[in-house]
């Protein structure tokens, strides 16, 4: 039942995240020991179910691509596909296996798109992706040049979609993307990181402050941070709190305006601080599918007037910041 991360701690012992191997061995194996979703046993033996299956070829760059049709047996094809499903709700992504899209509730390559004409040459560095899901990203920035593109989120879901996919990446890549069960508070200082993202993540902080503080920790002096939130209208004093739920999300917590983040920036140690886009999110863009069946976006809008969510608050806008560590 357990995953083994013994490559990526050989991979990383020669690297600049060496320092890491102090702490993370051990909170990985606590995890495995201590913290296990109920589900894990079930989705760790779909995990070994899963088909061999070499992909003929890869595309990071366009999209996130692991082989084509005529790679796979039809018998193997149809396997896949029902295994995959057992990971059902499939958010972020999408993924295209030998010929099969996983269709997910995000179009997460839509806001990689937004994101990656304002980043910093990836070529050739160390990534962090704080919160990454089921690592549609870390597979972008792997695109992109970085030469190693690390993610943590503690979702136990994700970490399986994202082993699933990771099965099917040739070996040179598989270990160059790896995505660990940590949240932000595992983290030691590390320092070492070019560029270090963080999507999606800084409204579920309770301390939206300590948060940013801890993504600076794990930047290199000028490495940039990457950060995606939903904001509000308004000045540097204007931030939203819900008084529960926020488009039904619950942990939301501090909404801000862009030019309150800004300044929450500068007051941690950020400099070039720069507001590089503003989108409001569509239901094109999170929707229900035949991988995510459940509610999404419009089911959370107000249905006469949607520029509200069903609790009355501004519809998600969302922000990308980027800047650089002092
Ligand atoms: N303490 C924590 N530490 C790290 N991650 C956490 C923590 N708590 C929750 N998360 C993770 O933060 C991610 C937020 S989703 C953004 C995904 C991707 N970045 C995207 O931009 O598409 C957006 C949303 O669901 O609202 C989830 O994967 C959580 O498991």
């Amino acid at each position: 039942m357990m995953i083994d991360y013994s490559n990526f701690y050989a991979r990383i012992a020669h690297s600049p995240l060496r320092d890491w191997l102090q702490t993370l061995p051990k909170q990985v194996a606590d995890w495995q020991q201590q913290q296990l979703h109920g589900d894990f046993g079930q989705w760790a033996k779909t995990l070994r179910l899963l088909p061999e299956v070499e992909p003929s070829e890869v595309d990071l760059q366009n999209r996130v691509k692991f082989g084509v049709e005529s790679d796979i047996q039809p018998g193997d094809a149809a396997k896949l596909q029902g295994l995959l499903q057992q990971f059902k709700p499939w958010r972020k992504g999408p993924f295209d296996l030998f010929g099969m899209s996983i269709d997910t509730e995000w179009r997460s390559d839509w806001k990689w798109d937004r994101v990656a004409p304002h980043l910093d040459s990836l070529q050739d560095r160390h990534v962090l992706d704080i919160g990454c899901g089921s690592g549609y990203h870390l597979w972008r920035m792997k695109g992109a040049g970085a030469k190693m593109a690390v993610g943590i989120d503690p979702g136990q879901l994700f970490i399986m979609q994202f082993k699933a996919i990771q099965k099917y990446a040739p070996q040179a890549i598989t270990n160059d993307v790896e995505l660990l069960p940590l949240g932000v508070d595992d983290l030691p200082k590390l320092q070492v990181f070019d560029t270090v993202f963080s999507m999606g993540v800084l409204y579920h902080r309770r301390s939206p402050i300590e948060f940013l503080t801890q993504c600076r920790d794990q930047l290199r002096k000028d490495g940039q941070l990457v950060l995606e939130t939903l904001v509000i209208q308004g000045d540097e004093y204007s931030v939203l709190m819900p008084e529960d739920r926020y488009a039904q999300m619950r942990n939301v917590w501090f909404l801000p305006s862009t030019a309150a983040l800004c300044l929450w920036l500068r007051r941690c140690g950020f400099k070039d601080i720069q507001v590089v886009d503003l989108n409001r999110t569509s239901v094109e863009e999170q929707r229900a599918t035949a991988w995510m069946e459940n509610q999404s976006l419009v089911d959370f809008l107000d249905p006469k007037d949607t520029s509200k969510t069903i609790e009355g608050y501004p519809a998600p806008l969302r922000a990308v910041i980027t800047a650089r560590r002092i």
